[in-house]
């Protein structure tokens, strides 16, 4: 298995991340301190997400990333490899992005004075409270929402970049710096505008029982938002969402490129 994509992903992950930090955190108005946390973490997803696609597709088409722009697979088989990195790329998000969302919904990240201390004093010490309180498990906490947010999104992610990148580039040829940067903005863009809803969703999920209501599972949780507070619900963060996956994930593409044509 080729593991240049997997070193590849995590080196473009870690560049995205960089560009859309401050986004992330103008995002829940949370007070998420520091890259390091993001960085290691967000970057080992992103080398799962890179190795599984691009090793998914080896295995469809029998086309290294090289020879694909040659012979480009077909968007079946990209939706299915990109739907396939998703899913699997899960298992690592979740408890990264479980203690990313309590980090960020804790109004006091600091304690002040005559103000009560924030609940998880940084990411280890959150990890390690979830597990004493709720068990390893608790660190998979909204994993369901996030398995049907980003399978499908990501599959859409990969198709929207590949077909962007086709339309600029002449056949046979590898795309330009800036189709690559457009591409990839745009693939950020879309899967991001899909995602939303059900990031509203995952994010309650991952805060029930301390900033939510407990809820019976990702259906409860989606009629509960919709009951109180209307369909808008689903669209909470869109304008910022969008806003920071263009520059994350035009970098992340040109980044993941240029590597994988050196290495090449
Ligand atoms: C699948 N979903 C749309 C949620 C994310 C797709 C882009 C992931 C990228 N690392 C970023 O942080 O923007």
């Amino acid at each position: 298995m080729p593991v240049e994509e997997f070193v590849a992903g995590w080196i473009s992950g870690a560049l995205g991340l960089v560009l859309g930090h401050p986004f992330d955190t103008v995002k829940l108005l949370g007070f998420f301190k520091g890259m390091s946390f993001p960085i290691a973490s967000i970057a080992v997803v992103n080398s799962v997400l890179f190795g599984v696609y691009s090793n998914t597709l080896l295995a469809l088409t029998a086309t290294s990333h090289q020879e694909r722009r040659a012979q480009p697979p077909s968007y079946a088989h990209v939706f299915l490899a990109g739907c396939t990195g998703g899913f699997v790329q899960v298992y690592c998000l979740a408890p990264f992005d479980l203690i990313k969302v309590r980090l960020q919904n804790q109004t006091e990240p600091r304690a002040r004075p005559g103000s009560p201390p924030p609940r998880y004093r940084g990411p280890v010490h959150c990890a390690v409270s979830i597990c004493q309180e709720e068990g390893p498990r608790g660190l998979f906490r909204g994993a369901w929402a996030l398995m049907l947010r980003d399978t499908p999104t990501l599959g859409i992610y990969f198709v929207t970049y590949e077909w962007l990148c086709r339309q600029s580039t002449p056949e046979g040829q590898s795309p330009s710096s800036a189709s690559v940067l457009v591409a990839g903005g745009f693939a950020g863009i879309v899967s991001w505008a899909v995602a939303t809803p059900l990031d509203v969703i995952k994010s309650r999920m991952q805060m029930a029982g301390l900033k939510h209501r407990v809820y019976r599972g990702v259906l409860d949780c989606m009629a509960s938002s919709v009951r109180q507070e209307g369909l808008g619900v689903f669209f909470r963060g869109l304008t910022i969402n969008s806003a920071r996956a263009f520059p994350v994930n035009a970098v992340t593409f040109l980044s993941y490129e240029y590597l994988l044509r050196w290495w090449g």
